[in-house]
């Protein structure tokens, strides 16, 4: 017998021992008859007024059916009946007192009634006690079993002593009716209440057995808004079981078979992947359940190995899972026995290079949406598989943020999307997965995102370009329409610092926020551009997520973002995209996952243009230069470096000539650099200026207030730049009529344009 089994016959008598102790209420078939036969939750309204969820949730049908009743579990068997925390106590007392006095004024013969009540209470709470300390210590004896089987640490008093834990402060997770040992697990991690998103999901997803699409902001607890529902429905199964245990001994097995996979949860990225496998451990430690990651970069080798274990629980990336999926692994081929499929961070998902595998993934998914009968006949050619796991397989997809068409619901309803139809057109929006996912159209949709730069106070407008023209373009935006807050979104690091270094050489300053920043330097950055009245901030669309920036008046994306943004506007402002022919399916899926039909181009005023890209090509030889020396230097400072570390001397063995040459060379690139600096001083010293723009206009009669003040703000530019260098201050100075804030601009001559057209247009010209 191997040591698994060995642990698997253990574990069974043991849980035949304590089913004997516990379960012994449950005797005749007639009662397994309806156990099986229970909903999820009887005690579930099916009244969506009466559900404190259906506002945000949607329909409240209750689904499924099988699953033990969570009122069939006595909490206090676990000992971990929360009481309520001393302050509701006290005013529950002070309710009762008042009632009382309320009463004894309007007379009657109350005080023997309620002595009598007390008494009551008291003796039932005594027994109650009595009863609970008999279970806790049961329960103590069964986790010590639990943990022993695991092959965890057997120390269960040190670890999860209940002297450690202040029960009362933890009273707000009462009302998610969680699973007695999943409460005591999320106290132990020290979490006092649910995040907003796990109150809104876990009604959802545990009690009622919805799909769910849940969108909230980093940060905000999305892993345990489905971890803990798939943690639930795998201890309810195996309590359930527990309780049949002694009417149909090992036949059990069939209810809560161990080693088939139950739910996979498949993220965009490895460390995203082993992120919620750790957290998903940690509330699974103590309950026997086994969760494994399976991401790039570990050798497959092992990672076949692991899933030899058979774990419950695979958490991974598309690339990875689809590699052992295709070469026919075999536990991952089991997906009939499936209960959950887990989309995390759906939105990058939708995005990255992942996309094709994801999709072969989902195709292999047996579907749930199809008729009971064709979802039992193939169930059932999976011998193993109980009929409790075949149960409808729940979908959860889960995103930072979600934007889903009016229409998403009544789509899948009419299931209007073929299940197997191939995403050929390039729109890979997060509705699209969920309904090849099989979601079902009574799904509860949670969106507890802030409004997204684009449905918010943001009026939208794009710009269409060439990629080389971006950069003039933010340029032009950032001098003519630079009033006011500005974030300029990209989506990777690389064009950040391009755009951050050319703007800087051209005088603008600017502020830098992206993920591989240290936490303290993205905080300084992000105080000293709130400070700026007319700050500048170049963020990759992931760092800035979710922030509140008051004042801000344009966005502008360099790059599209990776799924419909959520950075909040507090005032009116106008958002631009640059779109490239490389952007138009992005943009095209962005269009149709906020159902917007219309957007507006951005009013260019062509006439600047000239002298933006006369700048802007000095910008960029500034730039191709010092970057080309600063990679010099870093490279000599390495070699340097490294030869000290060895004590290697170094010589240079270059001739005379070369040395000579090399000098020379040095000398005419830092002359060239100098003198492209000066000529760009020239220009950014002075007003951008529109070409068809006259000087003699000034002396004459019609200044208007607009340009007086122009010329004002730029006599005092010029007093300041004489007592420090142009560059590195912002002093963009406009001369012109369109020196107006981009979303006037936008407003008095924006054009509407067709998403349609513009999509198809521009896929012909490029
Ligand atoms: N109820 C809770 N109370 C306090 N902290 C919590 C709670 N739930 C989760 N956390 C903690 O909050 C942090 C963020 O949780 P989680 O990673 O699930 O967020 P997320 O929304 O998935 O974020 P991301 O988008 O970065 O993945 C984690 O460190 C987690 O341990």
């Amino acid at each position: 017998m191997g040591e698994e089994e060995a642990t698997t016959a253990t574990f069974s008598e043991r849980r035949h021992r304590k089913s004997k102790r516990k379960f012994s209420k449950v005797r005749d078939s007639e009662q397994l008859d309806r156990l099986e036969s229970l909903p999820w939750n009887s005690s579930i309204s099916q009244d969506e007024h009466d559900d404190p969820f259906s506002m945000i949730v949607g329909s409240n049908e209750v689904e499924g059916g099988g699953f033990l009743s969570l009122e069939e579990i006595d909490e206090a068997e676990y000992g971990l009946d929360i009481p309520e925390p001393e302050y509701i106590q006290r005013n529950k007392k002070l309710k009762e007192d008042t009632d009382l006095n309320n009463k004894k004024s309007d007379g009657g013969d109350v005080k023997v009634e309620t002595v009598t009540d007390e008494g009551n209470k008291s003796n039932e709470s005594k027994k109650k006690k009595k009863k609970k300390t008999k279970k806790k210590k049961e329960v103590s004896e069964n986790l010590k079993v639990e943990q022993t089987d695991a092959g965890l640490d057997t120390n269960v008093e040190n670890d999860i002593g209940e002297g450690e834990i202040d029960e009362t402060e933890f009273y707000a997770w009462n009302e998610l009716r969680l699973h007695p040992l999943l409460l005591k697990a999320v106290c132990k991690l020290g979490f006092k209440e649910p995040t907003p998103i796990q109150k809104a999901c876990i009604p959802a997803a545990a009690h009622q057995g919805k799909d769910v699409i849940g969108a909230a902001e980093t940060g905000s607890g999305k892993t345990l808004a489905f971890g803990l529902p798939i943690l639930q429905r795998l201890l309810e199964e195996r309590d359930k079981a527990a309780n049949l245990f002694e009417e149909m001994g090992e036949e059990t097995e069939r209810y809560a078979p161990t080693g088939l996979l139950r739910a996979l949860i498949i993220a965009p990225t490895r460390e995203l992947a082993l992120q919620v496998t750790d957290h998903l451990k940690a509330v699974a430690k103590h309950i026997n359940v086994r969760v494994t990651p399976i991401v790039g970069g570990i050798l497959a080798e092992k990672q076949e190995r692991l899933l030899k274990a058979k774990p419950e629980i695979v958490v991974g990336t598309p690339g990875r899972l689809w590699e052992l999926m295709s070469s026919g692994e075999k536990h991952l081929a089991e997906l009939h026995s499936l209960s959950f499929f887990v989309l995390d961070e759906a939105d990058r998902m939708v995005q990255n290079g992942h996309f094709k595998e994801l999709q072969s993934i989902i195709d292999m998914l047996p579907m749930s949406n199809i008729s009971p009968e064709d979802n039992s006949q193939s169930a059932q050619n999976c011998v193993t598989v109980s009929s409790y796991q075949r149960k409808k397989r729940q979908t959860l997809v889960f995103s930072a943020t979600v934007a889903l068409s009016a229409d998403f619901r009544k789509k899948l309803k009419r299931g209007s999307v073929k299940q197997k139809q191939s995403l050929a057109d390039g729109l890979n929006s997060i509705e699209t997965l969920s309904e090849r996912a099989g979601m079902r159209p009574n799904a509860a949709i949670i969106d507890l995102t802030n409004p997204s730069i684009l449905a918010a106070k943001l009026e939208e407008s794009f710009i269409e370009c060439t990629e080389d023209d971006k950069d003039a373009y933010l340029y032009y935006i950032l001098t003519v329409h630079g009033q006011g807050r500005t974030i300029v979104f990209c989506t990777s690091i690389a064009a950040l610092r391009h755009i951050s270094s050319i703007l800087r050489i051209l005088g603008v300053n600017v502020w830098t926020l992206h993920a591989q920043m240290q936490q303290r330097a993205r905080l300084k950055a992000m105080d000293r551009f709130r400070e700026k009245e007319n700050g500048i901030l170049i963020a990759t669309d992931v760092a800035a997520r979710g922030l509140d920036i008051a004042g801000l008046k344009t966005v502008v994306h360099y790059q599209l973002p990776h799924s419909a943004e959520a950075t909040r506007a507090s005032a009116e402002g106008c958002s631009i995209a640059l779109i490239s022919p490389k952007d138009t399916a992005k943009f095209a899926s962005l269009c149709k996952s906020f159902s917007k039909e219309n957007f507006r181009r951005f009013p260019l005023e062509n006439s600047y243009m000239p002298e933006v890209l006369k700048r802007l090509s000095l910008a960029r030889q500034i730039d191709k230069i010092t970057r080309k020396d600063s990679q010099e230097k870093a490279e000599k400072t390495w070699f340097d470096r490294n030869a000290d570390s060895v004590e290697l001397v170094t010589e240079t063995y270059d001739s005379e000539e070369e040395q000579v040459n090399k000098h020379k060379q040095m000398k005419a690139s830092s002359g060239k650099l100098k003198k492209l600096q000066q000529e760009l001083n020239t220009l950014i010293s002075r007003p951008l200026q529109s070409k068809s723009f006259s000087h003699r206009y000034l002396a004459g009669a019609g200044v208007t207030p607009l340009l007086q003040q122009q010329l004002q703000q730029l006599a005092r530019q010029k007093v300041s730049d004489q007592k420090g260098s142009v560059l590195g201050k912002k002093g963009l100075v406009v001369i012109g009529q369109d020196c107006v804030e981009a979303l006037q601009a936008l407003r008095s001559s924006g054009e509407e344009v067709e998403c349609f057209t513009f999509y198809h247009i521009l896929a012909i010209a490029y």
